[in-house]
Order: C-alpha cells, then structure tokens, then sequence
C-alpha cells in the first residue's frame, strides 16, 4: 500500500465550504478523496467518516441501502460541529466492484439476500481493505477519531489498521421499505448496530426533516 497525496482544492457543499484533499495508491491507481472542514490537526479526536463508494446511492438517489443518506448526514455532521473529515474510499460495492453490484443486485431482484448474491457470485460478503485510512489521516494531522458508523467491523479494522478510534457514533439514517431487508441483513450476518425489528420509515431520513418550528 502506498498513498501519495497529489492535491487540495476548496469545495462548496450545501452544507458548508469543506477542503477537498486528492490521494492516489500508487499500486491499484485508486483516486481517494478527504473532505475536512475547521482544524483536523490539534490533537483533539476528530469527528469522521469513512465511506466506501456506492455510485448507486451516493449519486444517483438510490433506495436500496443507506449510503447516500449517511454521506448527505456525515457532511451534516461535521459542518455543525465545524471540524471533522470524510474520507471518501473509492472501493465500491463493498470491495467488489460497480459491475459485480449489479450483479449481486440482479441476484438480490430473484430473492438473495446481500451476503448471499456476493458468495454465489464467489466473492465474500466484505472484501473491503481499510490500509489507505492511516496514510490519509496521517497526511491531514490527524490522530485519532470519532467514527460514524454502525459497523463494528469497520471499527475493528480501522484500529487494525493502526487509526486510533477513540469513540463510535452511530449513523442510522435513511431507512425506507426498500432498503429495510437489506439492513435488517446487515445487522442479522454481517453485525452491524440497527434494530433489526425496526418497521421502515421509523428512522429518519432528509426527507422526513419537518421545517423549524413546524
Ligand atoms: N456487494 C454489495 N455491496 C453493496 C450492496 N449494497 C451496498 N453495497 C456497498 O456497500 C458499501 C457500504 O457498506 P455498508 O455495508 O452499507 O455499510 P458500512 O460502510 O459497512 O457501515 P456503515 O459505516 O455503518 O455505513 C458501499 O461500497 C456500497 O457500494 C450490496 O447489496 N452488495
Ligand atoms: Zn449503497
């Protein structure tokens, strides 16, 4: 593994003006991606996301997981608190691939549950890798986080990986009845924290957000 920082550049959101910050793994040709906003060096743990790419729900609104929700609300989050990071990590499809996704979302349309679709299509249900998130870190100053995330694996992993998690904050957002089976799966096989008894549309999401005062 190795990461070699190529650029930063300003980047304006609807939730604040974050600075966007280019990686390259020299060995896959991987592009990764850190959005911060406030002070990420001062030693104090730091807020953060580490969010594997999903084009489907980040970028084209789809329902069926949660990542586009918990992208939109971890950009949320670290605006309010007005420090924090989101590293963006360009392995899609939990380490699988786009093409392979649709694949398993093929299988998932004919009744497979998400780790069953991944091992009929042979791979594992998780093949992600966390070893670009120190080297990323490390570049911006950072040295230990607040993770958002309901996966303990992730935090396990991470911490393998040598990032100091001094907290979990838990990310339940977007829950809708087409992506209830496929959280209640997570939860079920692959250990995440959601309720697993939870009906859809009892957790919130953007959309559900009522106006101030209304
Ligand atoms: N193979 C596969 N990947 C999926 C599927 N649905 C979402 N993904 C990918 O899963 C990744 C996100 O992982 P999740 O398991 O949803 O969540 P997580 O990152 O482990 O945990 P959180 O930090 O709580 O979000 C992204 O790379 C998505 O593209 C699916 O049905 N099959
Ligand atoms: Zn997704």
């Amino acid at each position: 593994m190795s990461i070699n920082y190529i650029a930063s550049s300003k980047l304006p959101t609807p939730f604040g003006v974050f600075t966007m910050h280019g990686f390259e793994d020299s060995e896959t040709g991987k592009e990764h991606v850190a959005l911060t906003m406030g002070d990420v060096a001062s030693g104090e743990p730091v807020l953060a996301r580490a969010h594997s790419e999903c084009l489907t729900g980040d970028a084209l609104f789809s329902m069926r997981c949660d990542c586009g929700y918990q992208l939109e609300e971890a950009l949320r989050s670290v605006s309010e608190a007005g420090r924090g990071v989101v590293l963006y990590l360009r392995q899609e499809g939990r380490g699988i691939g786009l093409l392979n996704k649709i694949r398993a979302y093929n299988l998932q349309d004919q009744g497979a549950d998400t780790v069953e679709a991944n091992e009929r299509l042979g791979f594992g249900a998780d093949m992600r890798d966390y070893s670009m998130c120190q080297p990323m870190l490390g570049h911006l100053g950072i040295s230990a986080i607040r993770l958002m995330t309901n996966n303990p694996r992730k935090v396990k992993a991470l911490s393998e990986a040598g990032v100091t998690v001094a907290e979990r904050v838990p990310l339940q957002v977007g829950r809708n009845p087409h992506n209830d089976g496929y959280l209640k799966t997570k939860a079920a096989k692959l250990g995440h924290y959601l309720p697993l008894d939870t009906q859809a549309d009892t957790l919130p999401t953007h959309q559900d957000d009522e106006p101030e005062g209304a």
